[in-house]
């Protein structure tokens, strides 16, 4: 059976690691692509003379044409720019939306079959505009954002109770910003809720507050220490989770920026929900219940997305 296609559209900090991870997970072939000539080829043998070394089997190229990632099964975009201190993701959106453009068309021309996940800054705008700019079905283009949130919420969790990364779950739901909205209702430690845990005395309201404080600037906190750019080797391991779920139709649930179509209220936008993710790209969006609280969080987080994609529309009028 032939290997999958792995299509990987910018070759940068994230690109490169995703690369790499594709690689020694043995997903499939893998391309890089890039605007910045050179740069895809040099990852993609860089990569590749470390497989005799690592033992994984597959074909890492680079490419500046489009035309290479014809026929791929998944495409993982972080074409764009990456924020500096001082920035917000926001400040993004002008530079990154024509961006989109080009690779929504380049997606259309030559992968109109993919899984696509959006990784680029402002990430729910952003795919929210890929989705319109590729014509590919709401249901296959996707954005990463909510397993990396809960991710950073997982650690720090663990490490406050001293317990094991495996046995924390948590959900981030909203937007990627400042408005996201970790859920201590419906994240857990060995299956325990946080809010119950409160009540047994594990952690006081104040300091689990401080935790979700610090998972909402998690992508801050790394930006001010790097000054350089932004995370990439969490973000490049989200992105893979859910690559692996769509190949190996392993059906995983999943908070991932999905095309809302009704679902909590909100019509033809993307923000982060629970999906489960199958061979079907996003089979099922799981509406939870949210109490007043939490739904406040969540309308507040979906009206500054809204916002967002306003300031797209402005930008390039076709997206309306
Ligand atoms: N969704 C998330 O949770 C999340 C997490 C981390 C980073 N990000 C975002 O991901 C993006 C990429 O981050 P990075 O650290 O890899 O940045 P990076 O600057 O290292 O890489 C971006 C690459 O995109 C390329 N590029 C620029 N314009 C292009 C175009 N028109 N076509 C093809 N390639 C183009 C650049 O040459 C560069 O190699 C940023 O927007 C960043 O904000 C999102
Ligand atoms: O914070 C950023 O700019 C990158 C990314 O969105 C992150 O959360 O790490």
């Amino acid at each position: 059976m032939a290997r999958n296609k792995i299509a990987l559209i910018g070759s940068g900090m994230i690109g490169g690691t995703l690369a790499h991870l594709a690689g020694l997970k043995e997903l499939g072939d893998i391309v890089l692509f890039d605007i910045a000539d050179g740069i895809p080829q040099g990852k993609g043998l860089d990569i590749s003379q470390s497989s005799p070394v690592e033992g994984f089997d597959v074909n890492l190229t680079g490419a500046s044409d489009y035309s290479a990632i014809e026929g791929a099964d998944v495409c993982i975009v972080t074409a764009g720019v990456a924020r500096k201190p001082g920035m917000s993701r926001d400040d993004l959106l002008g530079i990154n939306l024509k961006v989109m453009e080009q690779v929504g068309a380049g997606i259309k021309k030559y992968a109109p079959n993919a899984f696509v996940i959006c990784i680029t800054n402002p990430l729910d705008a952003m795919v929210w505009a890929l989705q319109k700019f590729s014509g590919l079905p709401a249901n296959k283009v996707v954005g990463m954002a909510g397993v990396l949130d809960s991710s950073r919420f997982r650690l720090f969790l663990a490490k406050e109770f001293n317990v094991s990364v495996q046995d924390v779950t948590a959900f981030v739901l909203g937007g990627h910003g400042d408005t996201m909205v970790p859920l201590a209702r419906y994240s857990t430690v060995g299956g325990i809720p946080l809010t119950d845990l409160v009540t047994m005395g594990w952690v006081t309201k104040e300091r689990l507050e401080e935790i979700i404080q610090r998972t909402r600037d998690g992508g801050a906190e790394i930006v001010g220490l790097l000054k350089t750019g932004s995370a990439y080797y969490a973000p490049a391991a989200s992105a893979i989770e859910m690559a692996e779920s769509y190949l190996k139709d392993k059906k995983r649930v999943l908070p991932c920026a999905a095309h809302l179509s009704g679902q909590y209220g909100v019509k033809d936008m993307y923000v982060g929900v629970p999906t489960v993710i199958g061979a079907g790209g996003v089979e099922r969006i799981i509406e939870i219940d949210l109490n007043k609280t939490e739904k406040e969080a969540f309308d507040k987080s979906v009206g500054a997305v809204a916002g967002l994609c306003e300031a797209c529309i402005n930008i390039a009028p076709a997206l309306k």
